[in-house]
């Protein structure tokens, strides 16, 4: 095995996120925080954690599950603080401070939350603190509540403009099937064709702590890849699990980025979740948008989703999905006949 050392050396920006099943396993090995402190501590990288284990944490220390939301806010409440002194301790040997994020996924939705959060980050940064970043689950609500903290690591590396994204779990990245089926096959790697293939919906956790399985890592390592950040996925269970990948001595799955990486503006677009319309266009306005043109009025059929200028809009063609951005005005004005421009190129994110 070659290593990752090109890949982890060349970094500037790299987020890494621990999953549940490691920062607080129900049975078995976990992950050593302080293995991989001294791991962060050693590169050059600016480096950024994304940790999950609060929900996990809380229900160690009270023994009740989190059957709904009141229940998993309250555990969340009395793990983060737990999960917060774990990162302490394991960091107090490199001398680094930690500083704890929490975020909310209405952060990606909004431009000025979004800016504001990103400017928390690279002050953080600039201090030399480790920002340990996980979704605010306390004041989560049904409506507003991601619970995927695969995604929500992509989206902090997207906001920072990382170059290298780590997704830490409790298996060696991607199988062609559930690993503990027989026969599974480790795959090393995800090219961009191959992406689609897998059927991410059936890869589910079997840890009890885990939410989202392999499904939301291989969904998270999509979106992040497409913005041209490199995706590894690998395990944590080590002493030191960045350095087993630039030794080369552990297995892992790396997906191939696309070339171009995507300018900020273009990565927060695709970061977020709500789309609040839908426009269906002709054939030309089709192939002007993947040829880098913006949505004039002219080639859009029709309008739904009652959206105003700034919302979120899924543009179809007459062979499917071709591309989202932000309207440039409401679905009234493209109604009425008053509106030329629907979405600026600028704000325009091309689909596949
Ligand atoms: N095709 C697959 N490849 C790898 N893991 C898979 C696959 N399908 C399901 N899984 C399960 O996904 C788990 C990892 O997801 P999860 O438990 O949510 O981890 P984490 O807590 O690290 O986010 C693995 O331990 C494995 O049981
Ligand atoms: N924010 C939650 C974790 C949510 C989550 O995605 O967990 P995991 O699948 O273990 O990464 C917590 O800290 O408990």
């Amino acid at each position: 095995m070659s290593g990752l050392r090109p890949i982890l050396e060349s970094s500037r920006r790299l987020v890494v996120k621990l999953g549940s099943s490691l920062v607080a396993p129900p049975s078995g090995r976990g992950a050593s925080l302080p293995g991989l402190a001294r791991d962060l501590a050693a590169l050059d990288a600016e480096a950024t954690l994304v940790s999950s284990g609060a929900v996990a944490l809380g229900r160690g220390r009270t023994g009740r599950s989190a059957s709904d939301l009141p229940a998993r806010q309250a555990l969340s409440a009395i793990g983060q603080p737990r999960l917060m002194r774990l990162w302490q301790d394991a960091f107090a040997e490199t001398g680094r401070e930690v500083a704890q994020i929490l975020l909310t996924p209405d952060v990606t939705e909004d431009r000025a939350r979004y800016l504001n959060a990103r400017a928390a980050l690279r002050a953080v940064h600039a201090m030399g603190a480790i920002p340990i970043v996980n979704e605010n689950d306390a004041v989560a609500t049904e409506e507003l509540r991601s619970g995927d903290n695969d995604r929500l690591a992509a989206q902090t590396a997207g906001l920072i403009g990382a170059d290298t994204l780590v997704l830490l779990s409790d298996v060696d990245g991607l199988y062609d099937r559930d690993p503990s089926e027989a026969g599974a096959a480790h795959v090393p790697f995800v090219s961009r064709e191959s992406l689609g293939g897998y059927d991410t919906a059936r890869m589910v956790s079997r840890s009890g702590v885990g939410t989202g399985g392999m499904g939301s890592k291989v969904r998270a390592a999509a979106l992040a890849s497409g913005w041209g950040v490199r995706v590894v996925i690998a395990s944590g269970r080590s002493d030191s699990p960045i350095g087993d990948l630039l030794r080369g001595d552990a297995r892992c799955t790396v997906f191939e980025a696309r070339d171009e990486r995507a300018p900020a503006r273009r990565r927060w677009l695709s970061s977020r979740a709500h789309m609040a319309g839908r426009v269906h266009v002709d054939a030309g306005a089709a192939a002007a948008l993947r040829r880098g043109a913006s949505l004039l009025a002219v080639g859009v059929r029709d309008a739904t989703g009652g959206f105003e200028a700034g919302d979120l809009l899924r543009i179809e063609g007459p062979d499917g999905p071709v591309a989202f951005g932000l309207a440039s005005c409401s679905e009234e004005t493209v109604r009425s006949g008053e509106a030329k421009i629907v979405v600026h190129r600028d704000d325009l994110v091309l689909e596949g």
